[in-house]
């Protein structure tokens, strides 16, 4: 197995909300060239050529909508024997993915947005050895990396980290909804939350104890922490568990569609 790309420009197929906070990573840490394929888009990021050349690509990033994908790889076929293809999509298999790209080396990966600054976390999995190390080095270019073993873990994973961002997002909305019920007003409610939850992500980033001794050093015996707790903790666990489960089980419909 190759442990590099061939020789060629690589192609991100839909710039939208994933997709471009990829390349911009990607470009400033000089991979590529890159061609952004993306009908929405007048015209390519800064450092990046808009639409599709007439050499076939080393590399394929596919970041379109699942519901999509089978139309928009379409014209691939017959382009990309050999290439890397990168399938950022929920839900799509390897084995579908590489029934439509016949001889491409196909990558799974489910990164998440915090990737735009460099500190996403992103899934991978492949069953080609050097189509990994290419894969690698460009998701190392957005944060870390977790390689599964089993595609199959592809669903609970995008369950946690793939729309976890959206949920903590979600956490800050609530928790600054709370502060406005408390009596705060609309900004320092928010302020506060936000502030919260980007200093306490901050510290468990930084602070290399568990997350449940952190959780023990803001809690006072008898405390004011303590009474919050006390009311979160017994139906977060369960919840998290359905919000998981959902989002798992919407991954794996999606890729039926
Ligand atoms: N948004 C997120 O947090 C994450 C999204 N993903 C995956 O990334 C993919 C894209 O999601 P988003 O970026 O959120 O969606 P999006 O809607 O922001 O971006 C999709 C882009 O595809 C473009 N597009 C539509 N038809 C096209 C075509 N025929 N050829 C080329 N481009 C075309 C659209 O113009 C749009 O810019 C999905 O498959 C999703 O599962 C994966 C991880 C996280
Ligand atoms: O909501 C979605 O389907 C995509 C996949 C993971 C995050 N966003």
């Amino acid at each position: 197995m190759r442990n590099e790309a061939r020789p060629g420009t690589h192609w991100l197929l839909g710039c939208g909300n994933m997709g471009g906070a990829l390349l911009g990573r990607w470009i400033a840490a000089g991979t590529g060239p890159w061609r952004v394929i993306d009908p929405a888009k007048a015209d390519a990021p800064d450092g990046a050529v808009r639409g599709a050349g007439d050499d076939d690509p080393a590399v394929v990033v596919l970041a379109v909508k699942p519901q999509v994908w089978r139309e928009v790889v379409a014209p691939l076929a017959g382009r990309v024997a050999g290439a890397v293809v990168i399938s950022v999509m929920a839900g799509v298999t390897a084995a579908a993915l590489a029934e439509a790209l016949p001889g491409a080396r196909i990558v799974r990966a489910m990164p998440n947005t915090p990737a735009a600054i460099g500190q996403g976390v992103t899934g991978l999995w492949s069953a080609d050895a050097g189509a990994r190390d290419v894969a690698g080095a460009l998701f190392e270019a957005a944060g870390a990396v977790v390689w599964l073993e089993d595609e199959a873990d592809f669903d609970a994973l995008t369950g946690v980290s793939g729309s976890g961002p959206a949920y903590v997002f979600g956490f800050i909305e609530a928790l600054a909804a709370a502060g406005c019920a408390a009596g705060l007003s609309d900004d320092v409610a928010m302020a506060l939350a936000r502030g919260t939850v980007t200093g306490a992500a901050a510290l468990a980033a930084n602070d290399p104890a568990a997350a449940d001794e952190l959780r023990r050093r803001v809690t006072s015996p008898g405390g004011t922490t303590a009474a919050g707790l006390a009311v979160l903790m017994p139906g977060l666990g369960p919840l998290l568990v359905d919000t998981v489960a959902a989002a798992a089980a919407r991954s794996k419909s999606l890729g039926g569609e």
